[in-house]
């Protein structure tokens, strides 16, 4: 046996060894296992309140909040997505978009035109869509963690008066799956139609064909009872939507939808389309 095979092999120290220990990381990490627990525990306390909510039961409903408050609430919950959100945690996903975008974007460049594209559950305002120097986002959160995000509900959002309120791209990644009710994902991706244009940014002649991009845990569509991609398929083509991307990473769906089709949404109810034990209930229910 050679020497070095049987000398034991050490680990050479690491920088991180030699950094004084009062330099501390800014946030104490959680992880992986703690992230993923607080957002699924931080889900499943959202869509027992909706059931408490509409069974009437105010106390229930209460006592579901206190929960919710106990373990840190949206804050905490939005801390968590964003340790999601980094490189080693798989990513900021409005990569994807940027990417998937990218030969639309390219008439842009070095014209002072932009596509407007409505972030809706926005945790950063340094995100790869907003450092693009195409796009013009405009971020929304239920709570905002930046300046650059405007408190808002999209489903409160007032509805646009004119061209300029309308967006040519709508970004939805991880929102669908935080409303906590089937019917209310229904009426979100129908409101989204209202708030898209094809409209050119405003002197420019640039043909235009709006976009939701969308992520989801892809359990969602790939092993739910209620959802499977071609009930996603019919649902989204119904409301005038047309798959022009799609991607699918161990735990995540993305897609790009053109919409370029009529509008002309028709009700889907929740039903079995893929039975099993070991599937989820996550469901869309259009009205
Ligand atoms: C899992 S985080 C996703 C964040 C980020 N987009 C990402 O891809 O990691 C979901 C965010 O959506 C926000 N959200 C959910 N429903 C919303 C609504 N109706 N209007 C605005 N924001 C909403 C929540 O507040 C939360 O911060």
């Amino acid at each position: 046996m050679s020497r070095a095979s049987t000398q034991r092999y050490k680990r050479p120290a690491l920088l991180s060894g030699s950094r004084p220990p009062t330099v501390k990381a800014k946030h104490a990490a959680l992880s992986s296992k703690a992230t993923r627990n607080l957002i699924r525990s931080h889900h499943r306390l959202l869509k027992a309140r909706a059931q408490a909510v509409q069974a009437g039961d105010d106390i229930l409903a209460g006592k579901i909040d206190a929960q919710i408050r106990g373990n840190g609430g949206l804050k905490s919950y939005q801390l968590a997505s964003k340790l999601g959100q980094s490189s080693d945690r798989g990513g900021d996903s409005s990569r994807v978009l940027v990417d998937w975008m990218a030969p639309r974007l390219l008439p842009l460049e070095n014209t002072p035109y932009k596509l407007r594209v409505l972030e809706i559950g926005a945790l950063s305002t340094k995100n790869a869509c907003s450092m693009n120097k195409c796009l013009e986002v405009t971020r929304i959160d239920l709570n905002s963690q930046e300046p650059g995000i405007l408190k808002q509900d999209f489903m409160e959002r007032p509805l646009p008066n004119d061209e300029g309120d309308r967006f040519h791209i709508i970004s939805l990644s991880l929102v669908l799956n935080y409303v906590p009710d089937a019917a209310g994902r229904g009426d979100m991706l129908k409101r989204c139609v209202s708030f898209m244009t094809k409209a050119s940014p405003s002197g420019s002649s640039l043909a235009i064909t709006p976009s939701l991009f969308f992520v989801l845990p892809v359990a969602c569509v790939t092993n739910s009872r209620y959802l499977t991609e071609s009930r996603l398929q019919d649902i989204m083509s119904s409301m005038g939507f047309v798959l022009a991307k799609s991607k699918q990473t161990s735990k995540l769906i993305f897609q790009l939808w053109d919409h370029a089709g009529d509008y002309e949404p028709k009700p889907f109810r929740k039903e079995t389309l893929n039975p099993g034990k070991s599937r989820n209930n996550f469901a869309i229910v259009v009205k």
